[in-house]
């Protein structure tokens, strides 16, 4: 198996070599804005080996070179709509990347995935050295991470560009997350990301924890580092009157709960809003057993808890499988008074959607323990208190315990903050109360303000 694996992995950076080689022989390299463009003109290819539509990050990354005179080319993979301030802008150019073939369950992934990645190299580099012009900056976002630093970098240094890594995560931990830590291609992904991520010119990281983690070994980083936290985009804001809270939902909610609107209105059912990417580092079994226990649960001052509906929204590969759960969890009649329904919204309603829920709920667990959820940032920005998955390092740097949110580990620790703050007791409406105001306290500040006065300067589009 081992000398299987090497001989895959030989072939990979022969092929590698061979078509880098025939991409790079005649490539231009950046050497200032092109003739025609406003003064200094600041160029950025913006990359994520991800779907745009679902790359918040790199969406606001690109919306802010933008806003301040940049020439954007966002590259990534059309799977959802993107955002709609990205589509109209007219500084931006979404440049699309063919998704690769899906893994059929016959081939093993120690197989599949060589051959996945040398078609990414292909593509990839076929797009950065030959379709586009070279730019000042190339943006790239890590993970995923495999081929994109190795490419990204070796593009930048061939054409003149410098290199921004904006560190999300780490690659190796979601891939010993998914395919267990003694994996022998996580110790090789593990290599690559810290050899490679060391040729960044600037990095970004979503965490205060995560620049020291990088400055450390095994990565040892030693170019300048900025941690910038996520923050809410203008488009996630307060619900402003119950007028608008009625027509959202009607508008947002999956067709067959609609029924429950005017009791959502009463306050005599409970929304619950949680958001994902159905990935293996949500474990959604948490939030199934807490609405069990939640549903099944008689308090001393509510006979039967108030009732429920909880909404799940976005895309991902494990979703199905939670879906039959779901089912069967209700068919047993073990979810009374609870009803769970799964959507994916467009963006702007999904933004709204937040906006309307009494409670978000996160599951995020961090492979690293240094990064942090984007989506309780989204519910921040909405004014949305949160229940949150608390046990990693950096959670107190976005979630503050009673201030704007609760933390959990467990199923019955969840259950029991639904239980007080949703379930029926005044005590628990009044924490609630304070919870959404500490919410909208730290939604107030803006991804602008963190980017402008960060990211912007360095790249010289903010004085
Ligand atoms: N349009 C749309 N988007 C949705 C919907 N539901 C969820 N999303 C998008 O999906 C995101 C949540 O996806 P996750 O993959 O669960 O992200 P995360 O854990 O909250 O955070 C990710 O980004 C961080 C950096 O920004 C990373 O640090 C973190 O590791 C992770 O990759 C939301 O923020 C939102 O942008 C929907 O119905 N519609």
């Amino acid at each position: 198996m081992i000398t299987l694996l090497i001989s895959l992995i030989l072939l990979c950076l022969c092929s590698l070599i061979a078509v880098s080689g025939y991409f790079l022989l005649s490539l231009s390299k950046y050497g200032g804005p092109p003739a025609g463009s406003p003064d200094g003109a600041v160029s950025v290819h913006v990359l994520v080996l991800g779907d745009i539509g679902r790359s918040p990050r790199m969406t606001y990354h690109a919306l802010s070179i933008a806003k301040h005179g940049g020439n954007v080319n966002l590259i990534g993979y059309l799977e959802t709509s993107p955002h709609p301030d990205v589509v109209n802008s007219a500084n931006i150019t979404i440049t699309p990347l063919p998704t690769p073939p899906r893994r059929p369950p016959s081939i093993p992934f120690i197989l599949f995935a060589p051959c996945k990645v040398l078609y990414q190299v292909y593509h990839l580099t076929r797009l950065l050295a030959r379709t586009l012009p070279p730019a000042q900056w190339i943006l790239v976002q890590n993970p995923p991470t495999i081929p994109t630093l190795a490419i990204a970098s070796l593009i930048c240094c061939l054409r003149n560009t410098r290199l921004i890594i904006d560190w999300h995560n780490y690659g190796w931990t979601i891939l010993a997350g998914t395919r267990g830590p003694n994996h022998p291609l996580v110790a090789l992904a593990k290599l690559y990301e810290c050899r490679f991520g060391r040729l960044g010119d600037l990095h970004l990281t979503v965490t205060h924890a995560m620049a020291r983690q990088l400055r450390s070994p095994p990565y040892s980083i030693t170019q300048p580092m900025l941690a910038v936290h996520d923050r809410p985009a203008s488009i996630f804001q307060p619900l402003t009157s119950p007028s608008t809270r009625k027509e959202i939902l009607a508008r947002v909610l999956p067709a067959p709960e609609t029924d429950l609107i005017p009791s959502i209105m009463e306050g005599t059912t409970r929304l619950l809003v949680s958001s994902t990417s159905w990935t293996p580092d949500e474990d959604f079994s948490l939030l199934l057993d807490a609405l069990v226990e939640y549903a099944t649960t008689t308090t001393t001052t509510t006979s039967t808890p108030t009732p429920l509906l909880a909404i799940i929204t976005g895309k991902g590969p494990q979703k199905a499988l939670y879906l039959s759960k779901i089912n069967q969890l209700t068919k047993e009649g073990r979810l009374p008074n609870v009803r769970i329904a799964t959507t994916f919204l467009p963006f702007a309603d999904y933004a709204a959607l937040l906006a309307c829920a009494d409670l978000g709920v996160c599951l995020h667990m961090s492979s690293s323990g240094v990064d942090l959820p984007m989506k309780v940032v989204d519910m921040f920005g909405a004014g949305l208190p949160v229940a949150a998955y608390a046990g990693y390092e950096s959670f107190g740097e976005l979630v503050r315990e009673g201030e704007n949110g609760r933390g959990f580990e467990t199923a019955g620790e969840l259950a029991g903050i639904l239980g007080r703050l949703l379930g029926g007791g005044d005590a628990g409406r009044g924490e609630l109360e304070r919870l959404r105001r500490g919410a909208v306290e730290e939604g107030r500040r803006r991804w602008d303000e963190e980017w402008d006065g960060k990211v912007g300067m360095v790249m010289g589009l903010v004085s």
